[in-house]
């Protein structure tokens, strides 16, 4: 074995490791599913406006269309009073034309009538009755021209972009698609995500505990992370440390999946079979040590044309890990043109004394006083510890360097996918 892989590596910074990987981002290919499948997907075409909205002028109020001219000198002293000629429901046509001393009673929603260039609230209002039985309004207050009419095209113009490809498609997205009238969406599907446990310590879930040995929960956080990221998760059975039986169930996998996720194996101890199986393979790796804690092992490797991301096995390494550079990867390969999560600040809620060589990443947990964001660890910060993960909502990034930091410290955080 080259032990270079295990002990001449040469590291890089998390901003590189994620410029490595961005090069071999495949797009997924696309399908149409029913819009009210499409919750959580990414859209795979951009949406403009094929029509207007509204397109026609709209009453924002139940009421009536006058002529703002004839209502100018109304009050509740003096009332206008008009002709009401006509009764517009929403989903209707209006059959007739406002001129001087006419009204047409209108609903919410309902076209505004040719002639008419304001809707008075019927609050405003008081309606008549003649012995004719002929309808009349009386109008108690004078309203500008445009009032409670909304203009064709007000909200959303014919050509308009709304929406971009590699967008999720949450509520808003839902709503424009269904105006539209897009029935069928157009989405990239999700990446299926093969997740590899290693290690030969590890017992199946539903295993009794054995002694020095321990379930495997990685996989199984992993497997949430991957779908809250958007991707398909598969768990697949956990490896012992063999490297030759781990490189034919990685190679296996990796011809039905569209991403590969490890954890375990990639440090420089002896049973360590990542980077075994790393120096007897036919892959590329890209590289094998990031300036970062936890998971400074952490890995990835491409085959075949299809990425392996190989993570620290320590459960809070695991965790970072695949928020950082896993998830970035889930989103870009369904469109999503800027899959690194953005930075927030916030205030630090407690002393943080342990300085580190490279940047940390610290489960945090936020909570608001008063209007202010506070941070703090979630839990133990140690990256063997698994049951803070549990109690984090963000990644506290901290520099380099330094004696550490105080409570009140301005600092910077990346919220997480599985931020409750
Ligand atoms: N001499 C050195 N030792 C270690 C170094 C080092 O630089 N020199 N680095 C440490 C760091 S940092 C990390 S991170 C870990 C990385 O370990 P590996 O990626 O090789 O992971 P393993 O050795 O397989 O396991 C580590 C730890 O995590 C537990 N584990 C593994 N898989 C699972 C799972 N699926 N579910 C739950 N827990 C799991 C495993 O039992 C170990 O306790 O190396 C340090 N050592
Ligand atoms: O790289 Mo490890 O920093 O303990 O997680
Ligand atoms: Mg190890």
């Amino acid at each position: 074995m080259d032990t270079n892989l295990k002990f001449g590596r040469k590291v890089i910074s998390v901003e590189e490791a994620r410029a490595a990987l961005r090069e071999y981002v495949t797009s997924m290919a696309i399908e149409t599913i029913p819009l009210d499948s499409s919750f959580g997907r990414r859209l795979a075409a951009d949406v403009y406006a094929d029509h207007n909205v509204p397109h026609f002028r709209r009453s924002g109020v139940d009421g009536y269309a006058v002529r703002s001219i004839d209502i100018s000198e109304a009050s509740p002293e003096s009332p206008i009073q008009l002709k009401v000629i006509e009764r517009i429901p929403s989903g209707t046509i209006p059959q007739f034309t406002i001129s001087t001393g006419t009204a047409s009673r209108i609903m919410t929603g309902a076209p505004v009538p040719d002639g008419a260039d304001c809707v008075v609230m019927l609050e405003m209002t008081d309606s008549l009755r003649d012995e004719g039985e002929a309808a009349w309004v009386q109008v108690k207050k004078n309203v500008q021209a445009g009032s409670n009419i909304t203009p064709i095209a007000g909200e959303i113009g014919l050509g308009d972009l709304l929406l971009q490809h590699g967008s999720l498609i949450g509520p808003g997205e839902a709503a424009i698609l269904a105006t539209f009238g897009y029935s069928e969406v157009p989405v990239y599907r999700k990446p299926r995500v093969a997740i590899f446990s290693t290690g030969s310590e590890l017992l199946n879930v539903h295993a009794p505990l054995e002694p020095g040995r321990i379930r495997n929960s990685n996989s199984y956080m992993l497997a949430a992370q991957v779908e809250a990221a958007g991707g398909l998760p598969m768990i697949m059975p956990a490896l012992s440390d063999d490297a030759p039986q781990v490189q034919a169930a990685v190679e296996h996998a990796m011809t039905h999946v569209d991403l590969v996720v490890t954890s375990g194996g990639v440090s420089v101890g002896d049973y360590d079979v990542l980077v075994d199986v790393f120096g007897r393979w036919d892959g590329k790796l890209l590289f094998n040590k990031v300036a970062m804690r936890p998971g400074t092992p952490t890995s990835a490797a491409i085959w075949n044309g299809k990425l392996l991301l190989a993570l620290s096995g320590n459960p809070g390494a695991s965790y970072v890990g695949f928020e950082l550079f896993v998830k970035p990867l889930i989103k870009a390969m369904q469109g999503c043109a800027n899959p690194y999560m953005e930075a927030f600040t916030a205030n630090l809620d407690v002393d943080y004394g342990k300085a580190s060589a490279y940047p940390r990443y610290v489960r945090g947990t936020t909570r608001i006083d008063n209007g202010c964001l506070w941070v703090r660890p979630a839990g133990v910060d140690k990256s063997s510890i698994m049951v803070s993960v549990k109690d984090a909502d963000c990644l506290i990034w901290l520099p380099a360097g330094g004696q550490g930091f105080r409570i009140g410290d301005r600092v910077v955080v990346y919220p997480t996918s599985t931020g409750k």
